[in-house]
């Protein structure tokens, strides 16, 4: 494995100064910026929808990664895709509807991602694996940050690692700090989404280094950071 990307999620950060908050894990050398879009119908908690992102979307540079957490997604796909996301994710138990999306992601040259629950099997996303650049693997219920990674999903990205259509991309999402990164690491994650453990940290920034530090431990390739 060689490129490991580091995705602060906003869903720890402090909501009153967005701004600022993304500026810091920008400047720490964040890869990618994890934005968790929740409906309150999906997943028992609401954060915010296509206005803030375009609104935000204007004061950084960094990819954004968003993960969204609503029933249906097909009614909301077009927004975030006009807004310029570089990354969707929508969560396969909540549509009928997922090669279309795939479809529709790619019309806009984003790339796109299933998200599975913990308890979600894999082969509910065998037939769309070959369309896609990323799955997403909670490690946690979906809804709110701070929760304890369930180990068990460890299984999950080993699987998917030996599935011949696996896309490069997997990404773990819940739990994540230095010890979870490293052992969804070695399972075969490349993405590691981290929100109490960046946001709620006293250094960030060391806390990004650290991480992709153990990180980059494990692989082949150089950190460019
Ligand atoms: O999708 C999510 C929750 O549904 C979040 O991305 C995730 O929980 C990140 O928070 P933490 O790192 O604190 O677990
Ligand atoms: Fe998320």
């Amino acid at each position: 494995m060689d490129e490991m990307l580091i995705a602060p999620s906003l869903l720890s950060a402090n909501f009153a100064c967005l701004q600022q908050e993304i500026a810091t894990v920008e400047k720490a050398g964040a890869d990618i910026l994890h934005l968790d879009v929740m409906d309150g119908q999906f997943v028992k908690n609401i954060t915010f929808g296509p206005c803030v992102v375009k609104c935000i979307r204007e004061t950084t540079q960094m990819p954004f990664d968003v993960h969204l957490m609503i029933d249906r997604p097909e009614r909301y796909i077009e927004d975030f895709l006009r807004i310029g996301c570089q990354w969707l994710s929508f969560h396969i138990e909540a549509t009928d509807c997922a090669a279309d999306i795939i479809k529709k992601i790619k019309e806009y040259n984003c790339k796109a991602a299933i998200a599975i629950k913990p308890n979600t099997d894999i082969d509910t996303i065998t037939p769309y694996l070959a369309d896609l650049d990323m799955v997403l693997v909670m490690s946690v219920e979906p809804g709110f940050g701070g929760q304890k990674f369930i180990e068990k999903i460890l299984e999950k990205i080993i699987q998917l690692r030996k599935m011949p259509d696996c896309p490069k991309y997997i990404q773990v999402d819940g739990g994540i700090n230095g010890e979870t990164a490293l052992k969804a690491a070695e399972a075969g994650a490349n993405i590691f989404v981290a929100g109490s453990y960046i946001f709620k940290s006293n250094q960030i920034s060391n806390t990004i280094q650290n991480l992709r530090d153990v990180l980059y431990g494990l692989s082949t390739k150089k950190s460019p950071h």
